[in-house]
């Protein structure tokens, strides 16, 4: 049977089901350089090395991916990560790898070639894989459910995580049938922990996500929703002479932060994205009417900090960042 990965530095791997508090940290500070867990992230990986299942609310940004990631360094077998969106994806599986640990993910863009070796390696009956990502859909094909079955009956498949938990439920402002799927995951794999993470607070919400995925008596945990780094200011768009002037200003007032500016329509984010690039700023446009392509390009390119600013429509998702949304009527808002 796979062992779990050794800890950095050459000291023995740590069994399952046996880990301290004070060894769960040394993992966090090996792989990812942090000396503490925050929040509810201790109690989360705790409840699913113990065998529970676990609901965990966290606001964005409050260190989800650690529940899953750290279980998935000292458990046995491979943490199966399901997430609705493949550019998240792509990004956890690429700073994984850029920590020495081996994820990856399955998704219509992967080419064939990268998808047989990820086929190979579960296969094998000693998969190297820590992590492998995927999508709603294709946990509910059948191909992929044997897949499942196989590593399970191998004694290889340590977690169920799944992200946006919330998609699930049609009562959430992002409910997705695909999601649906997935709730025979309990019945397929009753011994296997399914971690449940989700940022969406509401109570009618949480209780159809729980009944939903059949969570056995889960460890519920809810984080505190309050970010002391993050404040909210609203400017009258009547009140100001020039409103993107006033925005590159709050922008070059910021120092070079990375930011995002939602804007309601397409030509509104090629504007202002012209008016920025003429005030000096580096800054792209991000929305639908951009082909695929291009959409990549801008998103590596601000996640890499070559690009400061995207000015997007809701096509973009919400990351963790200096948000300014020029969306709303009469104001526009930022929150940092
Ligand atoms: N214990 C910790 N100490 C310091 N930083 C941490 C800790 N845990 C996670 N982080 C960092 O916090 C950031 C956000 O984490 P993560 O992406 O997991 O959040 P999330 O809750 O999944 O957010 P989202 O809802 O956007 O998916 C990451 O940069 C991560 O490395």
């Amino acid at each position: 049977m796979k062992k779990a990965l050794p800890l950095k530095g050459g000291s023995a791997g740590l069994r399952h089901g046996t880990k301290s508090p004070k060894e769960l940290e040394s993992v966090l500070k090996q792989y990812f350089g942090y000396s503490e867990f925050r929040g509810r992230q201790l109690e989360a990986i705790e409840a699913v090395l113990s065998g529970r299942d676990c609901f965990c609310l966290m606001p964005t940004g409050g260190g989800k991916s650690m529940c899953y990631q750290i279980p998935a360094l000292v458990k046995t077998g491979v943490v199966l990560v399901i997430s609705p969106l493949i550019a998240l994806m792509e990004n956890q599986v690429s700073s994984l790898k850029s920590k020495g640990i081996p994820a990856e993910f399955l998704s219509s863009t992967q080419t064939t070639a990268n998808k047989n070796k990820i086929h190979e390696d579960l296969d094998s009956g000693n998969p190297s894989l820590k992590l492998l990502y995927v999508t709603p859909e294709l946990v509910a094909t059948s191909g992929f459910k044997a897949k499942l079955t196989k590593l399970h009956n191998r004694g290889l498949l340590g977690l169920v995580a799944i992200d946006e938990a919330h998609c699930i439920s049609t009562w959430g402002h992002d409910f997705r049938p695909s999601y649906r799927k997935i709730s025979s995951l309990r019945k397929q794999f009753p011994d296997i922990p399914i971690l449940a993470l989700t940022a969406t607070a509401v109570p009618k919400v949480q209780k159809d996500v729980i009944s939903s995925l059949s969570l056995q008596n889960p460890v519920i945990l809810k984080a505190s929703f309050n970010r002391p780094n993050i404040f909210y200011e609203v400017r009258y768009k009547d009140l100001l002479d020039d409103v993107y002037s006033d925005i590159s200003n709050l922008l070059k007032s910021s120092g070079n932060v990375c930011s995002i500016i939602y804007c309601l329509e397409r030509a509104a984010c090629d504007d202002l994205t012209m008016h920025l690039a003429q005030q000096g700023i580096s800054s792209a446009a991000y929305h639908a009417g951009l082909n695929s392509k291009v959409r990549t390009t801008v998103l590596d390119d601000w996640l890499s900090s070559r690009t400061q600013v995207v000015v997007a429509t809701v096509a973009f998702g919400s990351p963790d960042v200096l948000v300014v949304t020029n969306s709303l009527p009469g104001v526009f808002c930022i929150m940092g």
